[in-house]
């Protein structure tokens, strides 16, 4: 089979996207998701997209990680796939897609995608770090010196540790002088650390104006990938309307045979 596959990256968080609304993609292979994802035999990514036909919306995202594993909702990824879906010609500035966590619109404009996130009912506030979904779920600890931590030691060893077999996405995050927040995230799944998570980076927004350390509802946060924003409003214990917008861009097309 010769697989035409496209290749995108939302602040460095990297995705092969395949064009699946022939069904030719043959879903249920993990090894060929996995294989396709690698770093060296493969065409490397931190997960593959499916792009398909929804009789609800514009069109369906379904997301893997690199592990080969069909996974909760990626942000960086639904950016990416409303690029895709723009390039294709499937929608102009704006579109309503579905997801594994539900129907989500979008904005885009040149490079830049707006995508509303689900919103988000709690959070849990415990003694050294949040726990919140976010379309994902996601561990937030706030740390010092977050540029020489050991974010894949340390974020295996409380993936495993704390989360078990389910798992959960770890973020660490350190206040900057001027108010910005840095992220750096161990995500589950792909079981290292990746160059940007857009759940991660709205899970960490969010905790960060529920701790009190921003009080503004619209947070700019860095990544070793790029800087994206996190915009929300607070409802009740959790929060709504919240939009995660960056860049999305594509990177190469090309075939592989499989
Ligand atoms: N690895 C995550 C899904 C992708 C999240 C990340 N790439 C994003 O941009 O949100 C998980 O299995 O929970």
């Amino acid at each position: 089979m010769i697989l035409t596959f496209y290749k995108y990256q939302g602040t460095g968080n990297d995705f092969v996207l395949v064009d699946n609304r022939k069904f030719t993609f043959p879903k249920e292979n993990i090894n060929l998701v996995a294989s396709l994802c690698d770093r060296k035999f493969g065409i490397g990514a931190d997960g593959l997209i499916l792009l398909e036909n929804d009789e609800m919306s514009d069109f369906k995202m379904i997301y893997y990680n690199s592990d080969g594993n069909q996974s909760s909702m990626c942000g960086n990824g639904g950016r990416c796939i409303v690029a895709f879906a723009n390039f294709l010609g499937i929608m102009d500035k704006a579109t309503s897609f579905t997801a594994i966590d539900g129907i989500h619109k979008a904005t885009i404009d040149k490079n830049t995608v707006s995508l509303q996130m689900q919103d988000v009912s709690e959070i849990h506030e415990l003694e050294k770090h949040c726990f919140l979904d976010t379309g994902s779920p996601h561990h937030v600890q706030l740390v010092n010196n977050l540029d020489a931590f050991e974010v894949a030691k340390e974020g295996k060893r409380i993936r495993y540790g704390l989360y078990g077999k389910k798992g959960s996405n770890i973020n660490f995050v350190q206040k900057s002088e001027n108010g910005t927040f840095t992220v750096r995230t161990y995500e589950r799944g792909v079981e290292n650390e990746t160059l940007s998570c857009g759940t991660g980076v709205t899970a960490v927004a969010l905790a960060m104006y529920r701790s009190k350390l921003t009080n503004t509802n619209k947070v700019q946060v860095k990544t070793l990938g790029g800087d994206l924003e996190v915009s929300f409003e607070p409802h009740g214990t959790g929060f709504k309307n919240i939009c995660l917008t960056g860049p999305a861009r594509q990177v190469f097309k090309g075939e592989i045979t499989c």
